[in-house]
């Protein structure tokens, strides 16, 4: 299986909202995206918009209509808002996330133990509305199984673990544990998402078996765009000065 792209313009809209204006454009990034070859975007709108706002997700689901094929992801805890807006613009998939609202970032998967049923309900609700829903999970085959037994038709593996032990004498036991997992939840009729501090270093191995569907990356690909392009800039000012 082919694994498609999702760009997550989360740092671009960091960048937009340090200013006053559209700048850089959200919605113009994601094109930019889509048109050099991604398969779809992503956002994950957190309480305090403090990058990806609400208002992003309209503006991304016409975006989308632009493209054949092309999806729209929208990641985030599901709280009453975010709900709202995603039974509203019905995004292609909606992956809940167990997010505190002052996390940094994310950093663990649903523990389906404690909230199954929560999930469950969220999980019908909004497939019943035609939106694909995906759980960001933990490489645990147990909370894998409990995952399935939601109803959700996806789950997104959290690869922080994976992509931080690239590299490291104990990389290969990671990735193989990750694998496995992406394994077991195929074989449960699941189809597997990945993402999370993944990069062009650490990416071939973990989608190299083809258990992949969907690697939704942002905060490494928007340094490593940086890296690419800063020194050209830097160039092209410096001419203009000369
Ligand atoms: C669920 C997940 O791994 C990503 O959405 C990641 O958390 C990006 O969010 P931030 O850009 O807020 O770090
Ligand atoms: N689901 C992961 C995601 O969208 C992007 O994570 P990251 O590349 O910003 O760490």
């Amino acid at each position: 299986m082919k694994t498609v792209l999702s760009v997550n313009l989360n740092k671009i809209a960091l960048i937009r909202n340090s200013r006053g204006r559209d700048y850089p454009s959200v919605k113009a990034f994601g094109r930019r995206a889509l048109q050099a070859g991604a398969g779809g975007v992503t956002i994950h709108p957190r309480p305090d918009q403090r990058h990806a706002r609400y208002s992003d997700i309209a503006d991304l689901s016409e975006l989308v209509k632009e493209f054949a094929d092309a999806e729209l992801n929208i990641e985030g805890y599901p709280e009453e808002e975010l709900i709202e807006q995603v039974l509203r613009y019905k995004p292609h998939q909606f992956t809940l996330v167990p997010d505190k609202p002052d996390q940094i970032t994310s950093d663990h998967g649903w523990d389906l133990n404690q909230d199954g049923e929560f999930v469950t309900d969220i999980v019908r609700k909004v497939q019943a509305a035609g939106v694909r829903v995906s759980l960001f999970m933990d490489p645990d085959e147990a909370q894998i199984k409990l995952a399935q037994e939601t109803g959700a038709k996806r789950i997104e593996l959290y690869t922080e673990e994976y992509a931080h032990a690239y590299g490291a004498p104990q990389f290969d036991a990671i990735a193989a544990k990750y694998l496995a997992c992406a394994r077991y939840a195929v074989s449960l009729g699941l189809t597997v998402n990945a993402g999370h501090d993944l990069n062009l270093e650490n990416l071939a191995p973990l989608v190299a078996e083809g258990t992949i569907a969907e690697v939704s990356i942002g905060h490494a690909l928007t340094v490593e765009a940086l890296e690419m392009g800063f020194d050209q800039v830097i160039q092209k000012y410096v001419e203009i000065l000369s």
